[in-house]
């Protein structure tokens, strides 16, 4: 999907919400563990229930891998099951990825070529010739960590660099990588503060901003200074949607949360106008 497509869907939905499909077997309903593939089923049904209410989707592969080749198989059949039945929506492996360029490009082909992603989470701290290979797929976006939603961020992404933080400068060195068009950025939403300083080095790039819900973030905070002229934004929840019940309704209260969001997300569209 191009950056235009996923504009033009923000403003279709008047929402800029992607849905984290984070599956734990022992969060999710008792019922559904006596399916064949209870993690598909429960994607499917979340997927089925909240698709008109986001933009997009991020399954974290952590989550996936946990249970060896059937969470492969589970993440394969969530994949193949958005792009057949819902092809406008964006979708996000969130597998934080990066190694020297050979071992990128075969990461690249297994989320790009393989499991057909929009997008791959990739870490920057091995640089150049491990993001690029990334960046070499047309269509496909990389969506660089800049500054996580964790405590740990403070540890080395906040510290200076010849008298530069290092998220910053992960950002200002990127933006000159080869295909840098293709360039998202993770910024988390609980690092909101930091956003009018990270719009003056990348004003035009999307952001993923994860930790809204279950780690604090505050939406409004995150769009005072995080929105840009193309929107530019994708807000992240997962557990505070995913698991907003564990019984038979489930999707119903997913839905019911997805829905408290892109209310807000559209009263913030009609207020940016
Ligand atoms: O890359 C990410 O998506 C990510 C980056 C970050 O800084 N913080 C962060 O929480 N995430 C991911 O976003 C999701 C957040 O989940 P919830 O806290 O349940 O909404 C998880 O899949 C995290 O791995």
């Amino acid at each position: 999907m191009t950056t235009q497509e996923l504009v033009g869907q923000i403003y279709k939905k008047q929402s800029f919400l992607c849905i984290g499909l984070d599956v734990d077997l022992h969060k999710m309903p008792k019922h559904l563990l006596d399916a064949k593939d209870p993690i598909f089923e429960f994607n499917k049904a979340i997927i089925d229930a909240t698709h008109h209410l986001a933009v997009a989707y991020k399954p974290n592969t952590a989550f996936y891998e946990a249970y060896g080749i059937k969470g492969w198989q589970s993440l394969q059949k969530t994949i193949q099951y958005l792009n057949s039945n819902y092809p406008d929506i964006f979708t996000i492996a969130d597998a934080k990825r990066g190694d020297i360029g050979n071992t990128s490009t075969m990461y690249a082909k297994a989320f790009f070529e393989d499991m057909e992603f929009d997008s791959v989470t990739v870490a920057p701290y091995m640089g150049k010739d491990s993001v690029e290979p990334f960046l070499a797929f047309k269509n496909k976006h990389t969506i660089l960590l800049a500054l996580t939603s964790n405590q740990g961020a403070f540890d080395f992404q906040t510290k200076e660099v010849e008298g530069k933080e290092l998220y910053k400068q992960v950002l200002e060195t990127s933006i000159a990588y080869k295909n840098s068009e293709n360039l998202m950025y993770v910024v988390g939403a609980t690092k909101a503060e930091y956003l009018s300083d990270i719009r003056k080095i990348v004003p035009n790039s999307f952001l993923l901003v994860p930790g809204v819900g279950a780690q604090g973030g505050n939406l409004k905070e995150v769009c005072k200074y995080g929105l840009n002229t193309q929107v530019g934004l994708l807000i992240n929840s997962s557990r505070g949607i995913i698991y907003a019940s564990n019984d038979a309704d489930f999707a119903k209260s997913a839905a019911s949360k997805a829905l408290e969001l892109q209310e807000e997300m559209k009263q913030i569209l009609e207020e940016i106008k």
